[in-house]
């Protein structure tokens, strides 16, 4: 006999059980938050630091014995992620240094902007090489503040050259993961490398190049320069990330990062406008995964640059393959071709659904989307958006450089 499971296509099954967790998961967190029986303060309650793990885990490093000694700077946010910043200093950073005998010195942050005044006081150092590398214990929204502390010098003007010539002169950056998005050290070590391992990497290893994105806003020059190494989003991530950096911020990473996601698929909202890209080639083994790019008219404004005026509910640029938070939205990008992947999901190309929306937020955790029609990469070395407000809300939406809000406005980056 047969049971009424057998009436499902299986393909629709198997989308069911793949959602099954998420949807538990979901329950249990709505659950908990409108219960909250013991009345525990949410951050504090999500804290499960295990020092002991943590400082046996560093108690077992074994520094090779050919390390050269360098002198560290290392910056550590105690507040990112649940607050991990501080122990991990003390239970990772600082023993695993002292055991590779690395010298170093060590700044707590205090607040938004400390760590990049750190950077640029560096920066303007005469003596710069008395630092052989920068950590950033963080996650990724700090990173990106050391970034412009240490490139603030570079002038706006042939941005391209200066900010290529000033990478070489200035120390490395890196960066140990203990924010709630790391996707720098996920791109750069292994997703959920953790600190051990991101740290060992940096003791031993080589620098390597990555592309920076120089953004700058049209037709105000005032507001300078602004760097990221990572992740350029508008739309639909960054309305996600408004939402874990401030309104659920307090709710502590675990939370925060299951709900994001529900609330944004719940909204669903269209941002009307419009982009223009110069379009790179892709090496033809990636080719399947991106758009052509004729398939948009050339811009009126600049015949070397396509362009899509469109509605759009997802509209990023990544420079590395991992987002942070499990998000693999650029896959297919390499971390030093000059270059990004644009990631967009338009309404001329195909209406997405809060079903089809769930469905990309969960195949972007392997980076999956991109075999999807309705989903558009394309590579290029510099873009131009101007975006417009959302037709439902009448909302602009919100510009993020790795996480960090800036001002919504018509922006151009270009990569180098
Ligand atoms: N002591 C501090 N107290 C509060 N905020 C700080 C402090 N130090 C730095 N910040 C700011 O906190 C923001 C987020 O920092 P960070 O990226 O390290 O953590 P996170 O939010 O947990 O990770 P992510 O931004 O990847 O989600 C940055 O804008 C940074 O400038």
């Amino acid at each position: 006999m047969s049971g009424i499971f057998d009436l499902i296509p299986d393909h629709v099954q198997t989308q069911v059980q793949d959602l099954a967790p998420y949807l538990a998961g979901i329950s249990l967190v709505l659950t908990g938050l409108f219960m909250n029986p013991l009345n525990v303060p949410l951050p504090l309650f999500f804290q499960v630091h295990d020092r002991k793990k943590l400082r046996n885990r560093s108690k077992a490093y074994d520094p090779p014995s050919s390390l050269k000694s360098k002198k560290f700077l290392v910056l550590v946010n105690p507040n990112a992620g649940a607050g991990m910043g501080k122990l991990t200093y003390d239970e990772v950073i600082k023993p695993m240094l002292e055991k590779a005998k690395q010298s170093h010195d060590v700044v707590f942050t205090t607040g938004p902007g400390h760590a990049s005044q750190v950077c640029r006081e560096v920066a303007a150092n005469p003596a710069l090489e008395s630092y052989d590398c920068i950590i950033s214990a963080s996650g990724d929204g700090m990173l990106h503040e050391c970034l412009n502390g240490l490139l603030s010098n570079v002038s706006a003007s042939s941005k391209g050259h200066n900010t290529r010539t000033a990478k070489r002169q200035l120390p490395p950056l890196a960066v140990v993961p203990v924010g709630s998005g790391n996707g720098v050290a996920d791109s750069l070590y292994g997703r959920r490398c953790g600190p051990h391992v991101a740290l060992e990497k940096i003791i031993a290893g080589k620098p390597s190049d990555i592309d920076v994105m120089a953004m700058t806003y049209v037709g105000k020059p005032e507001l300078g320069l602004i760097y990221d190494l990572h992740f350029f989003c508008w739309a639909v991530f960054s309305d996600h990330d408004f939402l874990t950096e401030n309104t659920l911020r307090w709710l502590g990473p675990m939370l925060k990062m299951v709900l994001a996601p529900a609330i944004v698929i719940l909204r669903m909202t269209w941002y009307g406008g419009v982009l223009d890209f110069a379009p790179v080639e892709v090496a033809k083994d990636l080719k399947k995964h991106y758009k052509d790019p004729k398939s948009w008219p050339e811009s009126p404004d600049d015949k070397t640059m396509r362009r899509v005026d469109d509605s759009f509910w997802c509209m990023a640029a990544g420079n590395l393959k991992e987002a942070g938070g499990d998000l693999s939205a650029t896959p297919y990008v390499k971390q030093d071709e000059g270059a990004v992947d644009i990631l967009m999901v338009t309404k001329s190309r195909g209406w997405v659904s809060r079903f089809r929306g769930l469905m990309v937020f969960l195949q972007a955790e392997n980076g999956e989307h991109t075999e999807f029609d309705d989903i558009q990469i394309v590579k290029c070395n510099k873009f131009r958006l101007k975006p417009g407000k959302s037709r439902y809300r009448g909302s602009p939406g919100h510009l993020q450089l790795s996480g960090q809000e800036q001002e919504n406005g018509e922006v151009e980056v270009e990569v180098s």
